[in-house]
Parts: structure tokens; sequence; C-alpha cells
């Protein structure tokens, strides 16, 4: 649905119009201050102003509510002192939302941004999302709601009179969100007025006017700059998470899509700011399992002012704090690593075993090499891998001690190049002039696998410390299930006492069988009492991709369905009867896909890395196709031709899931939240195709 401008309702018109107003006040006010000086002066000179104004209303406030403006005060004359490197908000989109209140002390309006400002003689005030206390009556409370919060000290009532999230994009204002009620201007300057429900509240609305067999439901169609700020959509659930004191761990638990992710990023981006002395960004560290996360996470970060929080992935923050704490300059590693020699180094029954033979382990030895060998005696012992095996209760098979020993004696073994000392080189080069062990078992020699990194580590602090690795004073650590007890170990030792931590995770997206459960994870990073939020709503997914991957996971479904109220296109079954014609036809649909809607994001997500690159070939000549295996998205418009193991924790309009084959995705429990992962990707629409056997796990659909 949509009205031209001279259409739109009275109401609408009018709240076009005042909006219009606001942003000219704002812009003029803005541009004035800048005028008057070099932006930090002029910030200065803002939060003076801010800082009169609140002296004023102390002059004639009652005594009742002196410590509430005192507090205020301090911590506006914080702010002061701590803006050396602050700006004034960014006159291409200085708020994303508008808050009216009628409080005691009148009408007021508030605008929420990212850096604040105010000038009371144009009754301008952009409050800080992060600091303000008045932004609680914004998360927590509705457009008509009364509203009672504790402001310091004070008991404040009133009610909320407006309550709208503005998008400003190159400071102009193009949408306006009040309650149901969504305003977009036209790329020719009229404004219209969207469909109105649930489904408008997220970024771009979704379209359920899809023609059988047609991929895309318009989103694509056009640039979307103008989309909404996620900050000015977190619910009151999100934003009590968010608010929990900075030195209490807090798990957030929720379905794909509900916002672990952000809630996990806003919370550090308001622990940095409200003590920024005791929580340093150089001392917080987000941790993330894949690269392709990694990646959104620092993009994320950026917009909320932490572009200086070091983001890493699992295996890239645990070569460089074994580096650290080892001082070696480099550690020869094999990232090849047999996947059950992998699932047996990662496997919680490991960790139950070596607690069972600390006694044995924990000695003073903390040299590498020392460790290295003591490692290898453990991943040598038959008895004792027979033993990991038999606590993991049929989840690792008796061929891993085979396979492990086998894997061990080939690294332990002496390089061949050294073997070979003193033998003219060239004469140990094969013909084409790679060296005599590449591609060959001895490859394998004088490495250490990924795997052994967090073991070494482990053993290391046994033997007392982690030597020179830095100290965190807050952790995110996103998709935690995927995390082995012994990388929790190791953030717990980093952590000290205080143990501040955000952890985010969802058991049934775990890609291993290895999670051992959240109470074994917080007892592993030495957390007692850690503040649980479940998040119950799904905001990334339509109702029919929440549907089917709630089926395909069946049994492994642990929690209740999350709500969804958003709507959106019918998923699109497609069978062929072989692999090739499957191909064609995906090809064909994003080719004309991407011709009708150029900015569109695209996943075709194949069950593995050799399906991906089989899927690629027949679009590798189209300049908007990518094949992304080692996590390098670019997040722009185009197609990214992936697999499963890439994308956790990423999204995009549209999925096309090339191989729903039996082979791919069996009646098994990995394979069920394997294909889960790769459904819950979507943002607006999904498309599963299959050739020959299909996977028994869609049966029905
Ligand atoms: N309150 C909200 N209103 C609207 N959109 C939201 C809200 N919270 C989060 N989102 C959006 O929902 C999408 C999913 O959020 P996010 O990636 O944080 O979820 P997640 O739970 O971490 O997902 P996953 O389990 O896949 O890692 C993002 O596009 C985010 O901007």
């Amino acid at each position: 649905m949509s009205n031209p401008d001279g259409e739109l309702p009275t109401e609408a018109k009018a709240i076009i119009a005042e909006e219009e107003a606001l942003l000219g006040r704002v812009l003029a006010s803005l541009e004035a201050a800048r005028q008057r000086g070099d932006s930090r002066h002029q910030e200065t000179q803002g939060l003076v102003a801010q800082l009169q104004v609140l002296r004023d209303e102390a002059a004639t406030a009652p005594v009742a509510d002196l410590p509430h403006l005192l507090h205020q005060m301090n911590q506006a004359r914080a702010l002061l002192e701590r803006q050396g490197t602050t700006l004034l908000p960014d006159a291409n989109a200085p708020y994303f939302a508008h808050l009216r209140v009628e409080g005691p002390a009148g009408i007021r309006d508030y605008l929420l941004g990212r850096t604040s400002f105010a000038d009371a003689s144009a009754d301008v005030r952009i409050i800080d999302w992060r600091f303000a206390p008045v932004a609680r009556v914004f998360y927590r409370y509705g457009e008509g709601d009364s509203y009672e919060e504790w402001f310091g000290e004070r008991l404040s009532e009133g009610t909320v009179e407006v309550r709208r999230l503005v998008v400003i994009d190159r400071g102009r204002l193009t949408r306006i969100q009040s309650g149901t009620l969504v305003l977009a201007r036209t790329p020719e300057g009229s404004w219209r007025q969207l469909g109105s429900g649930p489904s408008s509240q997220l970024a771009g609305g979704s379209g359920t006017a899809v023609r059988p067999g047609q991929l895309g439901v318009g989103e694509g169609a056009s640039r979307r700059e103008g989309s909404l700020d996620v900050t000015a959509m977190l619910d009151a659930e999100q934003f009590e998470a968010v608010s929990v004191a900075a030195d209490q761990p807090l798990l957030v638990l929720g379905s794909a899509g509900s916002g672990k992710t952000t809630v996990a990023l806003h919370r550090l981006a308001k622990i940095a700011f409200d003590d920024r002395a005791r929580y340093p960004e150089s001392r917080m560290k987000v941790i993330v399992p894949e690269e392709g996360l990694a990646r959104l996470s620092r993009r994320l970060l950026a917009p909320l002012g932490l572009d200086k929080v070091s983001v890493e992935t699992l295996d890239s923050w645990a070569a460089m704090a074994a580096r650290i704490s080892f001082g070696a300059k480099a550690i020869k590693l094999w990232e090849d690593t047999p996947p059950l020699v992998a699932k047996l180094k990662r496997h919680p029954a490991l960790r139950l075993s070596f607690a069972a033979r600390l006694g044995v382990l924990k000695s003073s030895v903390t040299t590498l090499p020392q460790l290295r060998k003591r490692l290898a005696e453990v991943f040598t012992d038959r008895r004792f891998l027979e033993g990991v095996v038999s606590r993991s209760n049929g989840d690792l098979p008796l061929t891993a001690v085979d396979e492990t020993v086998r894997h061990t004696m080939l690294q332990i073994a002496t390089p061949l190049s050294r073997e070979l000392e003193g033998v003219d080189p060239e004469r140990l080069e094969t013909l084409d002039g790679k060296s005599l062990e590449s591609d060959t078992p001895d490859a394998l020699a004088g490495t250490l696998d990924l795997e052994d990194l967090p073991l070494l580590l482990f053993l290391r602090f046994q033997g007392g410390n982690l030597g020179a690795v830095g100290r965190l004073v807050h952790v995110v650590l996103d998709e935690t299930e995927d995390f082995s007890l012994f990388e929790l170990f190791v953030v717990g030792k980093l952590l000290g006492e205080a143990r501040s931590c955000t952890l985010a995770g969802d058991e049934m997206q775990q890609t291993s069988t290895s999670f051992a459960g959240w109470p074994a994870v917080l007892a592993e990073l030495g957390i007692r009492d850690a503040a649980t939020c479940r998040l119950q709503v799904s905001y990334r997914c339509p109702r029919p991709v929440t549907e089917l991957a709630r089926k395909v996971l069946g049994t492994q479904a642990t929690t209740a369905a999350p709500q969804t109220g958003r709507e959106g296109a019918p998923v699109g079954f497609h069978h062929f009867p072989d692999e090739a014609q499957a191909h064609l036809f995906i090809g064909e649909a994003l080719r004309d896909l991407l011709e009708r809607e150029p900015h569109a994001s695209v996943a075709v997500i194949a069950s593995s890395p050799d399906q991906a690159r089989a899927f690629h070939r027949v679009v590798a000549d189209m300049s908007w196709a990518r094949l992304v295996l080692e996590g390098d998205f670019s997040f722009e418009p185009g197609v990214d031709v992936t697999d499963v193991d890439n994308v956790k924790g990423l999204e995009f309009d549209y999925v096309v899931i090339p191989d729903a084959t039996a082979r791919a995705y069996p009646a098994h429990d990995e394979a069920r939240r394997r294909l889960h992962i790769a459904i819950t990707r979507t943002s607006h629409q999904l498309w599963i195709v299959s050739a020959e056997v299909r996977s028994p796990l869609l049966a029905g659909s």
C-alpha cells in the first residue's frame, strides 16, 4: 500500500511537518554552533549550555528535585572533562529518534542520538542514548504510556506524548515511524505511507506480493541508506540487557536473528561510555568463531563509536595469545586438522579427562617445547584417548583414537629438512619446484594443530600463569556455543576476578557436538552469578522462514518457538532430477533478480566448500558473483556463493540453498542444525533447491 503525498491522511501530514520543522531547527542550531568556532569548542559550548539549563532548573526546582538535577549536572560535567575527543553531532544524521514527554517540567522534546548537544534558546536537546537517563523512557515505554522512572534519587512521572523513529540521510528526513504508521520519502521527494503492521517495523519492510517461481520481493530494487538505525529500535527487553551493570556477567540467549549480537555490541558501547577509565577500549575484546562474523561485528561497532575495540576470530586470538604467552615469534601451525582429531581436541570429554589427569599435568613445566612434548605424550597415549572416547557417550567413535595417534606421530616426527641438513638444497626440490615435504605427510612434521593452542595455554596455566598475555576488562563472546571448554578456560583466566563479560549464544546453532551446556560454559569461565536474558522476538526472519527453521530442527529445538510478527514471501521449494539442471535454474533466477534488484544482498549457501565451488562455476563470469570461502564478505550488493560454515551470525535479503539433498543434509542432528543455520540467514525470501534425492529434513514441506 502506498499513498502519494497529496492523499496522505491529515495526521500523517502533520507528523511530517512537525518532524521537518524540528530537523530544520536542529540543523540551524548545529550550523550556528559550527560557525561559532571549531567543533570541539562548540561541543564544550553545548555542554555548557546544557549545564546552564540544569542550573536554571535547579534555581527554581523544589528541594526534593535537587539531588536529581545535581546528578545530571555531575554527569554533564564529567562529559565536559572527557570530551577532548567528542565532536558535535554529525549534521548528516544528528539523531535517530524523537521523544516528547509531558513531565514535571512541562512538555519537552528530546532527540536520541550518538552525541549530545543542547541549545536552550532553540529548544533543541539531543541526548546520548547510552547516557541520558531519559533515554530509558524512550526504550521502555510506548506512545500514550504513563511512565515512572527513577532518575538518580528522584522519581519522575509523566506521559509519553510522542515516540517516533526517524531516518535522516545526508541532512534530509527520509523516513518516520510512529507506532504502526510508516512514512517514507520517495526518490522524487514526495512522501508516501507504507504498509502498516509489524512487517514494516524492520528495515525496509517486506512485501509478500511474490510471483511463484520468482526470486525477489523488491527489497534490493533501490539503495537502502535510509533504513532505521537498530539502536533506535532496541526493544524494552533488549535495552534492559544492554543496561545490565558492567561488572555483572551477562548471558544473552535467543533464537537465530533475535538480536543477540545487537545486544552484546550495544552493551559494550554502553560500558565503554559509562566508565571509560575502568573499561578502556584497548582492553576490551570481541571474540567470534568465524571471520565473516568478525567482519560484520567490526562494521556494527564503528557507528557505536567503538572502532578501537579489537574483534578477533577464535583462531587468530588463540594464535596470538599462544605466541605472546610462550614468547614465540612464530608457531608452525597445521590448519587442516583431520575433522575427527579436531573434534576430539575440542570435545568436553577431553576436558574431563584432563581434569582427571591434572595431578600429572600440573607441574612447573611452562616452555613451549616442554608442553608440546607433554601434549604429544597425551595424544599418543591410547589408554588415555580411549578414556576420552568413552567419556563422550558415543559422540566420538573409537577410530578417533587411531587417527589422533597417527596424526600426532606425524607431527612429532623430525622434519625431513632437518634430517637432510647439509644436503645440497637444489637436490631437495621436486621437479615442479616444491620442497620434498610439501603435499606429503612430512609437511606435518614439526607442526601444531590450531586446536592445540588453547590446550597448551591451559597446560601452561597449570604451571602458574599465562605469561605476558594482556588482561581483559570486558569480553564479548559471540556464538559462544562454538567455543571449546579450553578456550573458555583461557578467556576466564584473562578476565581475572572481575569476570565482566557478555556471552551471546544459541545452543540450537552449535555446529559441532562439542557444546557442553550453559552451566558448564559458565563454570569454565569461573562465573557463579550470571544475569541471563532470553530474547523472545525473532527480528531477522519472516514467519514462513522461522516456521521452516523450527521444523528442520525437529527434536533439536530445545526452547519455545520465538515470537515472529513479520509475514513474508512463502519459502520456494524447487526440485530437479539432476544437479546441473538445478544449478542452471538458480543461475537464471539470480541473473533475473540482479537485473530487477541490483542492490539486493543474496547468499547462495552450499553445504560444503566443494559444493559452493561447483555452483560458483555457473555464475563465475557475472560481475556480481563472489565466491566466499574464507569469510571475506564485502557486505556489498550482489551474490555471495559460500558454505554453511562461513555464514554464522550473518544475514542476507535473499538466501538460496542450492543442495538440499539427502547426502548434504541427512536425518542427523548435526545436519539439522547446519540446515537451520543456513535457513535462518534470510531477511526476506528463501529458496530451497534440491536435485536427485531431497533431504529427509524437508519431508512434508
Ligand atoms: N529490536 C529490534 N528491532 C528491529 N530489528 C532488530 C531489533 N533487534 C535486532 N534487530 C535486527 O535483527 C537482525 C538480527 O540481529 P542479530 O544479528 O543481532 O541477531 P542474532 O540473535 O545475533 O542472530 P544469530 O543468532 O543469527 O547470530 C539484525 O538485522 C538486527 O539489526
